[in-house]
Formats: structure tokens, sequence, C-alpha cells
């Protein structure tokens, strides 16, 4: 289901790879992640200085926030080559003894889903990061010997929307560790206004907020509602995004103007109507929508906590008030009980 969103943050469409070109290529181009981007300065600078390469980086945080797109612009900015992979693509640890093998000095790995990683992949990254070698076991059985073999020294970069499944070994060999926050609405603002430039579109203020206000604190939701705001503007209002014009699209869209789609009010009304508005087990609720337990920790709980229309509790997800005044749904049922409020 999630594929077929517009709004969702987590697949990367055919949309998205061809729109590289809205990808900034510096960190001054970088909109946001203030404090981040300004430790990255810091850190890339003083490794440049030295000659040295940059101690290793995970960034964290839900999809679509530009962990990607900061693991290419570190790497740019050190001046070296980007390899990027992911932890389900890596199969077997001779695959990443492979990719370690071939990386030239100071360049940059960028390893996706790293908290997919199979443990045995992940043993051989243990001292690749921490001592730039690779243990290999010759031979089987008593006979059996281990080599090690000097690698070039390389930044590892390590993106992943939960960094809480990673093994601590793993963990503890980052040097920065990063989250990355939502965008604010004026930082949306700014990225809808670079992207509309680069694509060659219109766009007044307003429409570039209602965009913003829509895109649930993520830049690639804000370039794709942009992209798809756009062909309703080329049909039907001369080529210029309005604030009219966006909020027209929008509802044609399905999308509203906090960015909740049809599966998010799918999500909140079910745990209302059927869970007296919880507590809910994140099981069940997966269960009684028909999504997978993991897109819904990742994909739309962050944002529907961020916004306070969902609380986490020990016994199960709720709705909060404020999710029901939006959906226009009663809060509040004599079944409900034990709930935080
Ligand atoms: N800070 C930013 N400023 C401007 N544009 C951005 C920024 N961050 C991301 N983008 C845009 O959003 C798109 C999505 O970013 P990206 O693919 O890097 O996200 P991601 O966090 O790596 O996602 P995933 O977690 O799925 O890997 C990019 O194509 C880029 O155009």
């Amino acid at each position: 289901m999630d594929e077929e969103r517009i709004i969702s943050s987590r697949s990367r469409t055919d949309d998205d790879w061809q729109d590289s070109s809205l990808r900034p290529r510096t960190l001054g181009e970088y909109i946001g992640q203030e404090k981040l981007k300004t430790n990255l300065r810091v850190f890339i600078d003083a490794a440049r200085q030295r000659g040295d390469s940059l101690d290793h980086v995970l960034l964290y945080g839900p999809p679509g926030l530009g962990k990607t797109t900061l693991a290419s612009i570190i790497a740019g900015e050190l001046g070296v080559n980007l390899r990027s992979t992911s932890g389900p693509a890596i199969e077997r640890p001779g695959d990443l003894a492979a990719i370690l093998t071939n990386l030239a000095p100071y360049d940059v790995l960028f390893i996706d889903e790293i908290h997919r990683l199979h443990r045995t992949v992940e043993e051989v990254l243990y001292p690749a990061m921490e001592d730039f070698a690779l243990d290999i076991i010759i031979g089987k059985g008593p006979s059996a010997r281990s080599l090690r073999l000097d690698l070039p020294p390389f930044t590892m970069i390590g993106a992943t929307t939960r960094a809480g499944a990673l093994s601590s070994p793993l963990r503890d060999r980052f040097g920065v560790v990063s989250r990355l926050e939502f965008y604010r609405d004026g930082e949306l603002q700014e990225i809808v206004r670079r992207a509309a430039g680069i694509l060659q579109v219109e766009i007044d203020e307003e429409g570039a907020l209602a965009i913003a206000k829509s895109s649930r604190g993520t830049p690639r939701v804000a370039n794709r509602l942009l992209k798809r705001v756009r062909d309703f503007a080329q049909i039907k209002a001369d080529n210029t995004i309005t604030g009219d014009v966006a909020r027209l699209a929008m509802d044609m869209l399905e999308v509203d103007a906090l960015g909740l789609d049809e599966v998010d009010r799918h999500l909140l009304r079910t745990m209302v109507e059927k869970f007296s508005g919880g507590p809910v087990g994140l099981d069940t609720l997966a269960a009684a929508i028909s999504e997978e337990t993991e897109t819904i920790e990742d994909v739309y709980e962050p944002y529907l906590m961020q916004i306070g229309f969902l609380q986490r509790t020990p016994r199960g997800r709720c709705v909060t008030r404020l999710a029901c005044e939006h959906l226009g749904l009663p809060f509040g049922d004599s079944g409900r009980q034990n709930t935080l409020w």
C-alpha cells in the first residue's frame, strides 16, 4: 500500500530517482538540520586539514529526511568517492569483503538500512571500522587460521530509521551519531521554492507554504507533492502555483492541510471505532488495517506522534483529542480506560 501513497516518505519512486537534480550537492545547499550541519562542517574541515579519514557517521531518523543526500554531500565535501549499498543487499561476509577491498583511500562507504545487516556480515565490519582491517579465516576445523588484511582508511556512513535495532557493538563504532529531525514549515517552504526553481515552475510564497504544511516535515514528500501540484497548475492554472491552486490540487489528491492522507485517516478512525481510541497493541492495529507493523512504526507513527495525534504508551497506541478534533471523530468513550488522559 505504501508504494502507492503520494505522501509516502519511505519508498523511492521512479520520479524520485529521475529527480536527482533536486538533491542538494553541498552543505550550503542543504536546507535545515542546522546543528548537524554545523558539527559536520567542523568534523569535515578538521579531517581534511589533518589529511585523515572522517570518523564513521551514523545518521538515523524517519525516512525521506535526507540521510542519503547528506551522505553524498559528505563525500563531495571530502572530495572522495561515495560507494553506496544497503544492509539487506549484502548477503554474505564475502560480499562486504569485496566492497571493502575495492575502496580507495578515504572513500565514503554508505550503507542504507544498516539495521538490516546480517549478523555474520556485521562481524566483518567491526575490525574494518575499528582498525581498517579484514580478518579472514583460511581452512576449516583445527587447521583453520586467521589472516589479517589491511584496508585503506575509509569513512563508513550508516543510515537507519531505527537506531534502537542496531547492536551496541556496531553502534559504538560510530564516532558521530546524529538524529535527523522533521523539518519546520519555513524550511520546507524553502526546499519547495528551491525545487520549483530547478523544475522551472512559478510558485508564490503562499503556494510554497501550502505545500510545505502538507509535507509531513519531510523533504521527499515536499518534492513529490510539488510535482503533483505542478501538473494541476500546468493544466488548470497557467503554470503558476498559488495558495489556491496548491490547496485545490491537494484536495483532489486527498491530502489534507496537515499532510494526512486516506491511510492515516483510516488508521486513526480504526483506532477510534474499533478500539475505543486505544490503547491498542501494534500487532493488533496492523492486522486491523492490513498493514505491516514495521511500516506503521517507521512511516506513519513518527509523524502522527510529532503532531500530537498519537501516543505510545506501555499498553499500546492511543489516539489523542487533537486527532479526533481534526478528523471530526468523537473523543472519549465510556469503554476507554487507563489511557493517558
Ligand atoms: N535538507 C534538504 N534540503 C533540500 N532538499 C532535501 C533535503 N533533504 C532531502 N532533500 C530532498 O529530499 C529527497 C529525499 O532525500 P533522501 O533520499 O536523501 O532521504 P533519506 O532520508 O535518505 O531517505 P531514506 O531514509 O529513505 O534513505 C532528496 O531527493 C532531496 O531532493
